[in-house]
């Protein structure tokens, strides 16, 4: 699995340059380069060159970038797959897959780039696992908006079955999950509120629409200062149990043993390559 940071990726209509440019100053993990939901039809055509004039002028730092692009049963799917494989992107982000037929299409149309597929149909989600499973597909990502539609479910809990099969397929198959937006943007409570649900999940991190909502996402998604303390003493522990021959050593009157080191190891991994990250 790709073990480059992913706690935040916020989406930037490709249409709107004030905010193309603010991208390259904000704190994210990944950036969701929109084509689909986030421009509105009359803009679609326009959006693709000005993306890709972006793109080309840089200054995104190492922070991966990729392009989400209409659907290719959409009168734009087609001309945007296109535009994206000339594009300075890291990977082509598929809306509404239903199943592994519809990243072989684009996978066809796009040899080169790691796809990435929105987990936000009923049929998508049935077939969760052999979308995961697909040699050219690196990450899920969680559509919530679109999936309560479909099910006209009105609450998060009605979909917490659809997140964890995803998050079951993605882990059984090594790609990245990333849960979905909270949509109130000015909602700070409710926000870490629900990052730290889908963090507790399992995700590996949450898509968001607004700068404002980074660095809570970052917070909750990066290991905690205690979190590092006790990964370091669970592996200080661990290791002297072992030269004294023992399976199994004991931290804060719980057990350790070594499935718990190799967490302890991800996490220092983790906080070591965001702090490469925030360096750059
Ligand atoms: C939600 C917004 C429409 C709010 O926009 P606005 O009113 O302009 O916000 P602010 O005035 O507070 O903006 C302050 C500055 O930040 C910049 N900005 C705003 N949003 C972004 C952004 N997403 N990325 C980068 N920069 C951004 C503004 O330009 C201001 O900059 P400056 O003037 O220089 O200070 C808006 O945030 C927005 O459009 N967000 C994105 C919405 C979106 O992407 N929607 C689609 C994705 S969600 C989805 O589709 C999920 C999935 O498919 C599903 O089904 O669930
Ligand atoms: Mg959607």
């Amino acid at each position: 699995m790709d073990t480059r940071p992913a706690r935040s990726a916020l989406y930037i209509p490709g249409s709107k340059d004030r905010a193309l440019d603010k991208a390259r100053g904000l704190p994210v993990d990944i950036i969701l380069f929109d084509l689909e939901d986030a421009v509105s039809p009359d803009a679609k055509v326009e959006a693709r060159a000005t993306l890709a004039a972006a793109l080309s002028a840089g200054g995104y730092g190492p922070r991966q970038k990729i392009v989400r692009i209409n659907g290719l049963d959409t009168e734009w799917g087609h001309d945007d797959a296109a535009a994206v494989a000339a594009m300075d992107c890291d990977a082509v982000l598929l809306p509404k897959v239903n199943s592994p037929a519809d990243l072989d299409a684009l996978a066809e149309m796009i040899p080169d780039l790691p796809i990435w597929a929105m987990m936000e149909t009923p049929l998508g989600i049935l077939n969760a696992a052999s979308i995961a499973a697909h040699p050219r597909l690196k990450g899920f990502v969680m559509g919530t908006n679109d999936l309560a539609k479909d099910l006209t479910a009105r609450s998060r809990p009605a979909m917490t079955a659809a997140l964890q099969h995803c998050l079951l397929a993605a882990r059984a198959h090594g790609v990245v999950a990333l849960d979905g937006v909270y949509n109130a943007f000015k909602d700070d409570d409710g926000l870490a509120i629900e990052c730290a649900e889908g963090r507790d999940m399992g995700f590996d991190g949450k898509t968001l629409i607004h700068p404002a909502q980074v660095a809570i996402c970052n917070a909750a998604f990066g290991p905690s200062d205690e979190d590092i303390a006790l990964a370091t003493r669970q592996i200080a522990a661990f290791e002297a149990a072992e030269a004294e021959g023992q399976g199994v050593a004991v931290v804060d009157g719980k057990i350790v043993e070594n499935l718990h080191i190799v967490t302890a190891r991800a996490t220092l991994a983790k906080a070591a390559a965001i702090a490469t990250l925030e360096k750059s």
